[in-house]
């Protein structure tokens, strides 16, 4: 298990070693919010490659240097495309990043996630605490779940400091089930490996009012562990996500402006994301 110590002390290292990657990042993601998942790969340093015909994508994934999968708005031709990623992917030894948007909503999102999940090495998964709930309720970790109305969170499960330990044990448990890493995302983020549970106590209530803001960090998730290890990349990628939700804020307060404006913002201050404030400003916890 690594210590809090040891995790800020590597920020910086890792950060220049995400930007010296710039690793080519393959995503099949939705129609809604890909463009900015594509800046928003660009801004911390990676390189996005939206694929997705059969046709191509053995040749992709051989040169990616990872695959984020995001269910956001599934087709049949999509699916297929996914499956063969993901294999192609794990013949590669290329990690795959799994954005399960509504999973627990649908009967399609549930077995397509599950199909991903059984039948290939994920390894990292990044989705609201709706999301990662229901994950567990499908992998018999739990034994009920709320479902969400839509792909947003839904407002009985938010994370708190009351249900922060409870989140954490659960989160830990499927993590260790899947052999996976997790990362629940809200107002507090819990991340794990299955062995370290990290608390993130950053970010803006703004966040969650633009579609887009758990793709993006989906997508930088996996910029950012192609350039480092599953458990401290999608640290590095939630830390620069929430100071940049936390400085787009205060600029759109500043100027009197709203959520517009902060999705541009928040991609400016990903590109602006310095290391030390990384380490200054984060305010993590180990569980
Ligand atoms: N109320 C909030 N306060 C602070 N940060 C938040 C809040 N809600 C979400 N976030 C942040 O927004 C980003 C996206 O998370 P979330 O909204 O849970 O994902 P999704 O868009 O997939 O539902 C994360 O970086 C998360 O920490
Ligand atoms: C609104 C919407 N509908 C299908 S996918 C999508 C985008 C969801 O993005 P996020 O989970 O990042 O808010
Ligand atoms: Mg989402």
């Amino acid at each position: 298990m690594i210590n809090k110590e040891t995790l800020l002390d590597n920020i910086e290292k890792n950060l220049n070693d995400i930007r010296d990657k710039n690793a080519l990042t393959h995503c099949i993601t939705n129609s809604v919010t890909i463009n900015d998942c594509a800046n928003a790969v660009l801004a911390i340093g990676g390189s996005p490659f939206m694929a997705e015909d059969a046709e191509e994508l053995e040749e992709v994934v051989t040169i990616a240097d990872v695959v984020v999968i995001n269910i956001g708005k599934l087709s049949k031709s999509q699916i297929e495309s996914m499956k063969i990623s993901a294999k192609k992917a794990n013949e590669t030894s290329t990690p795959i990043v799994l954005d399960p948007v509504g999973v627990g909503v649908t009967n399609l999102r549930n077995r397509t996630t599950m199909d991903l999940i059984e039948n290939y090495d994920i390894a990292a998964i990044r989705g609201n605490i709706t999301e990662i709930k229901a994950i567990a309720k499908l992998s018999g970790v739990l034994d009920e779940s709320n479902t969400a109305k839509g792909v947003d969170v839904n407002a009985d499960d938010i994370i708190t400091e009351e249900n922060l330990k409870d989140n954490a044990y659960l989160i830990k448990e499927l993590a260790s089930r899947l052999n996976t890493t997790i990362l629940a995302s809200g107002p507090i983020d819990i991340l794990t490996d299955g062995e370290t549970v990290i608390s993130i106590d950053n970010g803006d209530d703004m966040m969650p009012l633009i579609t887009g803001s758990g793709c993006m960090l989906s997508s930088i998730v996996g910029s950012c562990i192609a350039g480092s290890n599953p458990l401290e990349g999608s640290l590095i990628a939630i830390l620069a996500m929430n100071l940049a939700g936390e400085k787009a804020r205060a600029k759109v307060d500043e100027r009197d402006e709203g959520t517009g404006s902060f999705r541009a913002y928040l991609i400016d201050y990903l590109y602006r994301t310095e290391a030390e404030r990384l380490v200054n400003e984060s305010n993590i916890e180990i569980l």
